[in-house]
Formats: structure tokens, sequence, C-alpha cells
């Protein structure tokens, strides 16, 4: 195959073979996986496995090349992996649409792969691989992109830094409740009072009427009183209204409620209107008396600032329509309720409506629908270039790897700065973090011959008598086994030491972690147990339990003394040394075709995921409660895997 020769030329026979033999797999096939795959079947790999669990859409056509517009709502995967066989006939890629985080992806299904190469778009989802990928012992490139930002990196279990190893930017933008159900002053005050409050009290999951003062200590309560109790009776009120839905009057009794009587409530607190601009009520009837003859609310220009007038006709409509959804979903049995997102063009258009109209009430500009969705959904347009490039760089670490040629992998970053259009930073792979609650794990795997029969008990003897045998996994006396947030088993609590693994929910798939109650200073490496089934015997005869896997366990570093010393656990956000690199470093680095950029604060700030928001972890002692600090650790990692994934605005206090 002449991409395998021209890649034997380059890198040597033996890079070439190893290329041409690897099994990969591409986790999604959006702007970046479309690139990557285009670019691997093109470089000599010839076993390529990808996964995304989406359709195309007419908004992905301007970047991932892929796909065309006769091939719109079909599965992305599907698609891209018929056209990079269309380039390369003779390649053996296969395509799967579906989330990588169903069961059925279980850490054996990743022990298939040589290299597994990110293509997300979400925290979530990269975790996810990433933790895979350690359980699997299988190396991972990362990838990321934002705008003109970009950022690829290579994560291999014990050698390098993990998805996890060093907290990100917080990105995500929060707003005080005050400002969006109150005082708005920017549009994206209006849009976020569009989509967080009234969009999700009309037609989302009921929310909690406490909310309105979380985050706020007593002393700010006091001091709120009167508003929050102006914004109980709102958020009552709309609930009200909501249970008016389906009736003809639904669109006219909410625009008067928040766009009249709202508005003359918030009026009366003179108070708040000495320093500010007061608003104006908006007049319904006035209102669609003036809208356009020429005006379709069924199909309104997304590029242009409607009049008010239009606006409030796109509402009347979009409500109705929002309203007959979650109607016909409970006639349905379900418990109908719908959550915004930027591609529901109902609920996009309501909400480009109602923020409008409240910008309108409050003498704030007017956005078209195109830039209230770019708002609403926190979107940085993608950059086909940038994504490219990326690739581009991916393929490069991919070659690296697969040809064990680590040391000359590197995380490399797509940068912007004004003084010189584009530059790409390298900087040496990173080690991991002593202190990573993903990565400082001993992955295994515990071979079952049938969750039904084998017990919790059964487990924790055969892990104790492996002890002094060479598989001897060093958890000492005292053990205490973690699943997901529960605790399973520690020696003072062994209620379920006769319940089978299935009745525990330990079912192969599942990963349960073992730790020692005893270890205060975290010495012990937690062992993490990966439950697959058992392989069964040629024989016949009865199988045992089995742990597998010793000699893909990496060695780990001591702990260092200084607890402080730890990226991982930096609480304010700050990249504590994620990706920030210093001048003296890229000096002694930068050989190769690497344009080198000196502006250290664009590097800092131009890792490709950092657009999605990382819950901030506390891993060292400083948690006050009595559990040993490793099966606290534990405990944390899946409570903020269970937070992680929200890439949307917040309102907060
Ligand atoms: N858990 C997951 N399993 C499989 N594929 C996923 C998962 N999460 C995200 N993806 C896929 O990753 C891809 C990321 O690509 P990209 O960032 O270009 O997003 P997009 O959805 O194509 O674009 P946009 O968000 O701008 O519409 C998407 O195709 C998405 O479906
Ligand atoms: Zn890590």
């Amino acid at each position: 195959m002449r991409s395998t020769k021209q890649l034997a030329r380059i890198f040597g026979e033996e890079t070439a073979s190893r290329v041409s033999n690897a099994r990969l797999l591409v986790v999604g096939a959006g702007g970046i996986g479309c690139e990557l795959l285009k670019n691997l079947s093109m470089s000599g790999f010839q076993h390529i496995h990808a996964i995304d669990l989406d359709t195309i859409d007419l908004s992905n056509l301007n970047r991932q090349f892929l796909f065309q517009r006769k091939h719109i709502k079909r599965p992305k995967a599907e698609v891209a992996i018929k056209a990079i066989k269309d380039f390369n006939p003779g390649i053996d890629a296969t395509a799967g649409q579906a989330n990588i985080k169903e069961p059925d992806y279980d850490v054996d299904w990743f022990s298939g792969f040589d290299l597994v190469l990110n293509a997300l778009d979400n925290l979530d989802a990269r975790r996810h691989v990433n933790t895979m990928c350690l359980a699997a012992h299988v190396p991972l490139i990362e990838s990321g992109t934002a705008g003109y930002l970009g950022q690829v990196t290579v994560i291999s279990g014990g050698k390098t830094e993990c998805f996890e190893c060093q907290p990100k930017a917080a990105e995500r933008k929060t707003y005080p409740v005050c400002t969006i159900r109150s005082t708005p002053s920017a549009p994206i005050h209006c849009i976020v009072w569009a989509k967080d409050y009234l969009f999700a009290q009309l037609f989302g999951e009921r929310a909690d009427e406490a909310d309105d003062d979380q985050g706020m200590d007593a002393e700010e309560k006091a001091e709120n009183m009167e508003e929050l109790k102006q914004l109980r009776e709102e958020s009552r009120d709309l609930s009200r209204l909501a249970e008016a839905m389906g009736s003809a009057g639904f669109p006219k009794a909410v625009f008067e409620k928040v766009f009249s009587e709202d508005i003359a409530r918030l009026l009366s607190m003179k108070d708040m209107w000495k320093q500010r601009r007061p608003p104006t009520k908006l007049d319904f009837a006035a209102l669609l008396e003036r809208v356009s003859a020429e005006f379709d609310p069924a199909h309104p220009d997304d590029q242009s600032v409607l009049s008010v007038e239009d606006s409030c006709a796109l509402f009347v409509h979009t409500a109705n329509k929002l309203a007959h959804r979650v109607l016909e979903q409970q006639k349905q049995g379900s418990q109908g309720f719908l959550s915004f997102d930027k591609d529901d063009e109902d609920a996009l258009n309501f909400v480009a409506a109602t923020a409008n109209l409240r910008s309108q009430a409050f003498g704030i500009e007017q956005k078209s629908i195109f830039a209230i969705k770019a708002m609403a959904g926190n979107i940085i347009p993608a950059i086909a270039t940038t994504n490219a490039i990326v690739a581009g760089m991916m393929v490069m670490q991919a070659i690296m790897v697969l040809s064990q040629r680590m040391a000359e992998c590197h995380t490399a970053y797509v940068s912007y700065n004004s003084k010189r259009a584009r530059s790409i930073i390298k900087e040496p792979l990173a080690t991991p973090n002593p202190r990573c609650p993903i990565c400082r794990r001993r992955y295994l795997t515990l071979r079952v011959p049938d969750c039904s029969k084998t017990t919790l008990g059964d487990v924790i003897s055969h892990v104790a008598s492996l002890n002094g045998t060479e598989r001897d996994l060093q958890l000492g006396d005292d053990i205490a086994v973690v699943e997901g947030s529960r605790i399973l088993y520690d020696p003072d609590f062994e209620d379920n030491l006769g319940e089978s693994l299935k009745s525990l929910g330990i079912i192969p798939g599942r990963m349960v972690t073992l730790t020692n109650e005893d270890d205060d200073e975290g010495l012990v490496v937690p062992v993490v147990l990966n439950i697959a089934k058992h392989q069964g015997n040629a024989n016949g005869t009865q199988v045992q339990l089995a742990i597998e896997g010793f000699e893909k366990i990496p060695k780990f570093a001591p702990l260092p003394d200084d607890h402080q010393d730890n990226g991982a656990d930096a609480e304010d956000g700050s990249e504590d040394g994620a990706g920030v690199v210093a001048n003296d470093q890229l000096a002694v680095d930068n050989k190769g075709a690497i344009i080198i950029d000196d502006d250290t604060d664009a590097h800092a700030s131009n890792m490709g995921y950092i657009s999605d928001e990382l819950s901030k972890r506390q891993l060292d002692d400083a948690t006050t409660d009595d559990q040993g600090p490793s099966k606290r650790r534990a405990l944390e990692t899946d409570n903020t895997a269970a937070k992680a994934d929200n890439d949307d605005i917040v309102v907060l206090d």
C-alpha cells in the first residue's frame, strides 16, 4: 500500500509495520474526528474503529468535510468510515453509532485496541475514556479545540499525566441571581433569564423554590429578604401558569406576568432604580397589532435582529408549540418536561424571543437568533483549520506512540496571538500527579465465573489468599471496598459479605476500588478491580475467581512529603502548572518544525478542552470526615465524575 511505503521511507520499516498492524479506536467523528479519520486512512493506518453517538446536522457541514448534505440525519461514524473507505478501499474500518459510555464498551473491549484517540467535545466522555484506557492499559491521544486554540496530548498510565491529573480552569460564567432576575444590564443576562429561568420554569422539570437563595449565607439572605420573597412569588406564579398550558390564553398570561406584572413589582422597589435605569412594561396587545405583515413566526430570519413586535409574535408561536409538546408527552404517559437544547428550534426561538423582549423592557441591545444561539449554547465558533492542525498533530503522536518513541511525544498547543497569526507550541509530556485520584490506581481485572453466585465475601477471601504470594495486592489487613460512591465493605461494615456480587450491582463492566482503611498517609496505591466474565475453562472443571493484569501495572513514584505541591488539589481553579510552560523550557525543547510563541498567557488559556467546566476537587486531607484518605479519595472521584458534565451557563449567587 502506497501510504505504508511512504511511512516506511520516513520512519523505517518497523514503524510502518507497527502502524499498519495497530488497531485504533477513534472516539467522536465530529470536527476533529473527521479530519483525524481522513488523515489516519491516508497515513498507513489499516485497522480503525470509529464510534460516535450522533447523526449529521446541517450545521456540521461547514467543517466536517467527510459529510455532505445528502448525509444529514445519518450516523456520523458510519458516514465518516464509508468516506475513508472510498479514499482507501483496502482499509479495515468499522463504525458504531453509540455512546462510548455504554456498558458494552467495557475494559475488555478497550483492551482490544492498541491506541485510542479522543475527538470529543465534552468533559464527561473524556473522563470516561481516560479511565477506561487506564484500566485497559491502552495509550490515549487526547485532543480538543476551542476556536483558534487547540491541544493534543498523550496519556499513558503511570508514565504521563492523565486527563484528571490537573484541574482545568473553570470557564463557566456565573451570574448573581439578582442580576438575572431583577437588574439585567447586558444581553447575556436576558438570555440566561430566558433560558435558565423562564424556559425552565414553564417547560422544564419543576425547580426547587429554595434554590433562589442557594449559596447565600445567613447575612446575605437577611439583606435580600424582600427581593427573595418577590422572586419566590414570581416562581410560584409561573408554576401556576405552567398549569394553564394548552389553553388559548397561555402565551398572553405568561407575557403579562413577566413583562407587565413582574416589571411593575420591580418598579415598586424604588431603591433598586436610584442608580439604574428603570425598566418599562410591555403591552401585549399593542405589540401584536404592529407585527410586520411578512413576518412568519414558523420561519424567522435568524441572522437579523427582529423588531420587538415580531419577537412578540415569535414568543406567542413558540410558547404554544412548546406547550403543545409538553402536553403531548404527558398524554403519552411521560412526565412531560423539556430541557433547553440550542439545536431545538422551538426552544431556541422561544428563548431568543423572550430574551429580546426582556432586553426591550430593560433598554438593552437586542440580538439576532443566531447570536443568541451562540450565547445560550455557550458556543465558541469551531474553526476548521484548527481542527485540521490538531488532527494532523494527533497522527504524528500516534505514530510516535506506536513506534514506542514515547520520549518524542509532546503536549502540543495551537495558540493565537495578535502579533503572529497562529503558532504551535510543544512541551514535554508531564509526569503523573502522584495524588491523582484516577491514575494513581493499580488497575487489574477480576474474572468472575458467575456474579450471581460469587459473594463479596468470596472476593475478600480471594484477595486475602493472595497475601504472601507474588500476586499479593499489598493492601494490608483492613481492606475497604468501594463501588461508585457506595462503601460495600470495611472492617466495621460486614453486612454485604454474604451478598452475591450481582445483588450488589457488581456485574461485568463495573469497577470496584480496594483500599486500606487505616492508610492515613495514603501510602497504599488503591487497587481498582475491573469485573469481567471468566473466560471459561477448556477442561470443564469449575473455574475460580482470578485476578489478572499484574504485569501491566506501572511503577508509582512515592508520594511527595509536601501536601501543598499538588496541582490536582488546587482549589482556586488557577491553571497551576496545567499547561503553562516556562520560556526556558521551550528553549530547550524546540527541536522540529515548531514555531515558538513566547506569549505564555495565550498559552495558558489555550488547552482545547478548558472550555469544559471542571468541578474543582479537593483531594488532600482537608476533608473533615473520618474516612481514611484512600477510601475518601475513591469516593470523591466518583462523586466529582457524577457532577462533571454540564456545559451550560448556570445562575449562581
Ligand atoms: N459519549 C460520547 N460517545 C460517542 N460520541 C460522542 C460522545 N460525546 C460526544 N461525542 C461526539 O463527539 C463529537 C465531537 O465533535 P464536535 O466537537 O465537532 O461536535 P459536533 O456535535 O459535531 O458539533 P457542534 O457541537 O458544534 O454541533 C460529536 O460528533 C459527538 O457526537
Ligand atoms: Zn492522573
